[in-house]
């Protein structure tokens, strides 16, 4: 199979769909693979790399679009990618459609084939190809928070760990899934007051026995939410309903309720945000302020980390675009269920009944695509 990798263009993108050692793999497996020039750069990784792997470099995306069989990317494909694509190409990356209407459409227009990292499911029903980025969210999560809480961030001052004889900050995680665990790691290594949030008491279960009486939780609903809300100098937001719009569970008036200077990091905004207030922001300008609350909002948080970030995520892509490239999408697909929950979008259709039901359209079932 012919397989391409453009170079990222979202802002402060730095992240790579390949590294070399999995072009390496895939050349070995009998493919050939594009990579655009200085795709790497952003990860140490320079086009000689790449060239040692077995790589073709590639002047323009235009090129990679125009011919590779298999696009590899990191990111969503923004507008100006999204035209690029044509009829019966195979698309692998993260998506995140159902808030994002525009893309959806687009993707649905192309008639590509369009396979989300993020839907990928596994035998236990978690998400292989998310929790790496949510590993590394999570744990960037109380780094940008406490920068927001910082006077030169905007915020009212506070020191996470506090000192000896002065509070630590309080610290509520919503969402005690891979990026909520990650995020309370962290927090509670650097020393904060940490509360963990969910609907799932097997997750606050499982956070005590990890953090034990060092992590408080509480049952995920309004009351409880608006009383920790209310508390809080930070609010980390990692809720995830899979393929769905994120819920706002913290609404307008719980922010209005918090301490002016206090900050919220919605880790959730790339599926729609947790935060009634949210809305996303980049890497160029990560905050904005509502009613004195500090907001951060980066819906591609681990492209600031992009070396670390790429190679975590390529551990977990890499048996799957093999599968891809081996066997082509369809059969792939049908050996692996699992795989099959990432297929978003094909020839026009909506294939994750999700995204359909968030933004209207008919859902047409994998299954019924690939006559199983
Ligand atoms: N902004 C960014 O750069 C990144 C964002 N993400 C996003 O972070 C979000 C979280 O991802 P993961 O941690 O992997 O998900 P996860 O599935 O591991 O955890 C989500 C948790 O939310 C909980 N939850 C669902 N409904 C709830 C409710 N009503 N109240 C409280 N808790 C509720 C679930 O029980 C689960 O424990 C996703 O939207 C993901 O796409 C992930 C990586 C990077
Ligand atoms: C998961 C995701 O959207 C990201 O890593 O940017
Ligand atoms: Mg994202």
């Amino acid at each position: 199979m012919l397989i391409g990798c453009p170079k990222e263009i979202k802002d402060h993108e730095d992240r790579v769909g390949l590294v070399p050692s999995s072009v390496l793999e895939l050349v070995a497996a009998g493919h050939e693979v594009m990579i655009e020039t200085n795709a790497g750069a952003g990860i140490g990784c320079a086009d000689e790399d790449y060239v040692a792997a077995g790589a073709k470099i590639i002047a323009t995306a235009d090129e990679i679009f125009a011919t590779a069989e298999m696009v590899v990317k990191v990111k969503e494909p923004l507008a100006v990618e999204r035209a690029k694509l044509r009829s019966g190409q195979l698309l692998f990356t993260y998506l995140h459609l159902a808030p994002d209407a525009a893309q959806t459409e687009d993707l649905v227009k192309s008639g590509a084939t369009c396979i989300a990292y993020e839907t990928v499911t596994s035998k236990t029903g978690a998400l292989p190809l998310l929790f790496p980025m949510s590993e590394v969210a999570g744990r960037l999560a109380p780094q940008v928070g406490a920068q927001a809480l910082e006077n030169n961030g905007g915020g009212m001052g506070v020191l996470l760990g506090g000192v000896p004889g002065v509070d630590p900050a309080e610290v509520v995680i919503i969402g005690a899934g891979v990026s909520g665990t990650n995020a309370a790691r962290v927090a509670l290594g650097m020393g904060a007051s940490v509360t963990m949030v969910d609907r799932n008491t097997d997750a606050l279960r499982a956070a005590v026995d990890r953090f034990g009486t060092a992590i408080k939780t509480v049952y995920s609903n309004k009351g409880n939410i608006a009383r920790v809300v209310e508390q809080a100098d930070l609010v980390i937001g990692t809720v995830l309903i899979p393929g769905a719009e994120t819920p706002k569970l913290v609404t307008a008036e719980m922010i209005k309720s918090m301490r002016p200077g206090s900050a919220v990091v919605d880790v959730a905004i790339d599926q729609g945000g947790c935060f009634e207030t949210s809305k996303a922001t980049t890497h160029s300008d990560p905050t904005y302020v509502v009613d004195g609350v500090v907001h951060y909002c980066v819906a591609n948080m681990p492209g600031c980390v992009a070396r670390t970030s790429t190679f975590a995520l390529n551990n977990a892509t890499l048996p799957f675009a093999l599968a891809l490239a081996n066997k082509g999408w369809e059969q792939a697909c049908k050996d692996d269920p699992y795989l099959r929950t990432g297929l978003n979008v094909h020839d026009g259709k909506v294939t994750y009944e999700a995204v359909a039901k968030a933004l209207g359209y008919d859902y047409t079932s994998p299954e019924s695509i690939l006559g199983l």
